[in-house]
């Protein structure tokens, strides 16, 4: 854990000592940091046995993933040290220049890179939300992103903002770069109708807003994302980590770590079956799949690589090919189906606890009627309403959370299933063709 005094850093070590999957290993922080020499669970009270360090090489030495949230030119120098050691890394920083982005990219040609300006569930289904509205707004709608965040920010506009410009101009068919207003002052002249205007707010503890307004006549459309606390960003972070065990390398965004780009992984399946096919050999195939970064059908076919030229003394070692391929496919299907239920888990955790907050609501809101009424003796209607109305409003929250993310579990685990047949079709067929030889 870098960055381990800052406002995410405390909040993901908060979160990592509540996570069973996940272990502090090592946490680190500038020389300057107050923090140094303090164990990384001080400010929770608690004792993790980790203490804050200023040496880095020291602090990832026994890490499996280093987690960034930092500032660009931190994140550049822990990218070199993540090459050097082979360690995988999810970087939430915000802020990079374009050579810094480029620098990103190569390294995840050798390491396996997350990186997201926001992780959060909530922020990644509001670019699904945005891409759908604009692509169905297609008469004159002005698109403006207004922003807001805390007094110690120091990028503008925030990472989220531009990410959602971007996705609104990928769904525009427009050239970010081209359209993307990100300032105005003075005198601006008239706004051009292919544009996205972005606007800045800063102050005070704000944790993270954001409204993207599709501005037309007489009539406006926003869609709003709004943080209330910095948990969401830090188990996105985790779900990240979790992500990158079964990644060697390649570079990776929260839409291919949430099951919402489940969309993309049915695509990956039924164009990675056409590109094995295709292929004059398995070396050729495995070869194919990894230039084309579909390492959802590419560990199928490694897997069968491996299994052929297993040739360990091992129990694993000794049995036919058939059996091998039989036992190491199963296990490449479950880690798939595993990685892909990964948002699911969110989604099903969300649905069945949110109408447990609007039953609290309604318990909480009787209670306090009935002790007005036992309190004054009488039975007026201004004492039932009030606590009454106030549980109503608590059961509705409930299942507006509730619904939503029961109706989202269900869709995703119609496409996970789909997915899921194309895959054991897949494996059966593997099998068939090379468990005999
Ligand atoms: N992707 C996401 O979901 C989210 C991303 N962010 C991004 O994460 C970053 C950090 O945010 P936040 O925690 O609020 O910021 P803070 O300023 O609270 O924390 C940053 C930490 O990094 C340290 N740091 C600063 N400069 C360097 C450097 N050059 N090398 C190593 N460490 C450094 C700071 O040390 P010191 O205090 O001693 O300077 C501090 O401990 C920002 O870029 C922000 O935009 C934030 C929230 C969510
Ligand atoms: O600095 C922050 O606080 C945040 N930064 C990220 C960004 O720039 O988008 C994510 C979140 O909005 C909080």
């Amino acid at each position: 854990m870098q960055g381990a005094a800052g406002k995410m850093g405390h909040t993901l070590i908060e979160t990592i000592l509540d996570n069973p999957n996940c272990q502090l290993a090592g946490a680190f922080d500038l020389p300057t940091s107050v923090a140094i020499g303090q164990d990384a669970g001080a400010f929770l009270g608690k004792s993790t046995g980790i203490i804050i360090t200023d040496n880095i090489e020291q602090a990832i030495e026994k890490s499996d993933v280093l987690i960034d949230f930092t500032r660009p030119e931190g994140t550049m120098t822990h990218v070199s040290l993540c090459l050097k050691h082979n360690i995988k890394l999810v970087i939430g920083t915000t802020g990079f220049s374009e050579s810094q982005k480029q620098t990103l990219l190569d390294a995840s040609q050798k390491i396996a890179i997350v990186q997201s300006p926001n992780m959060s569930v909530g922020v990644n289904a509001t670019y699904k939300l945005l891409e759908v509205a604009s692509k169905i707004l297609k008469g004159h709608y002005d698109i403006e992103i207004i922003e807001a965040h805390h007094r110690h920010k120091v990028d503008a506009p925030s990472g989220t903002a531009l990410r959602m410009g971007e996705v609104i101009a990928k769904a525009k068919g427009w050239d970010f770069d081209q359209t993307a207003i990100l300032s105005r002052e003075g005198h601006t002249g008239p706004r051009p109708s292919e544009g996205i205007g972005f606007a800045t707010v800063r102050g005070g503890d704000i944790i993270g807003d954001h409204t993207v307004m599709f501005a037309g006549t007489g009539e406006r459309i926003e869609i709003s994302h709004f943080s209330s606390s910095r948990s969401s960003y830090a188990s996105g972070a985790l779900l990240a980590a979790e992500f990158l065990a079964t990644k060697t390398q390649g570079f990776y965004d929260m839409q291919d770590v949430l099951a919402i780009q489940l969309t993309k992984a049915r695509g990956q399946a039924k164009s990675g079956l056409t590109s094995f096919w295709a292929s004059p050999n398995l070396e050729d195939a495995a070869q194919t799949l990894q230039a084309q970064n579909n390492a959802l059908i590419g560990h199928f076919a490694q897997t069968v690589v491996e299994t052929r030229d297993d040739r360990s003394k091992h129990l694993d070692g000794q049995a036919d090919m058939s059996a091998r391929l039989t036992k190491n496919l199963r296990a490449t299907l479950q880690a798939a189906t595993h990685q892909l239920e990964t948002g699911q888990v969110v989604l099903a955790t969300i649905g069945s606890t949110a109408p447990f907050v609007g039953l609290f609501g309604t318990v909480w809101g009787i209670f306090h009627a009935l002790t007005k009424i036992a309190n004054t003796g009488s039975v007026a209607i201004d004492q039932i309403a009030g606590p009454v109305g106030e549980a109503l409003i608590m059961t509705a929250f409930g299942l507006v959370v509730a619904v939503p993310a029961v109706i989202a579990y269900n869709f995703f685990g119609r496409f996970i299933r789909t997915i899921n047949k194309i895959l054991e079709a897949f494996a059966a067929d593997l099998l068939h063709y090379f468990g005999k030889n």
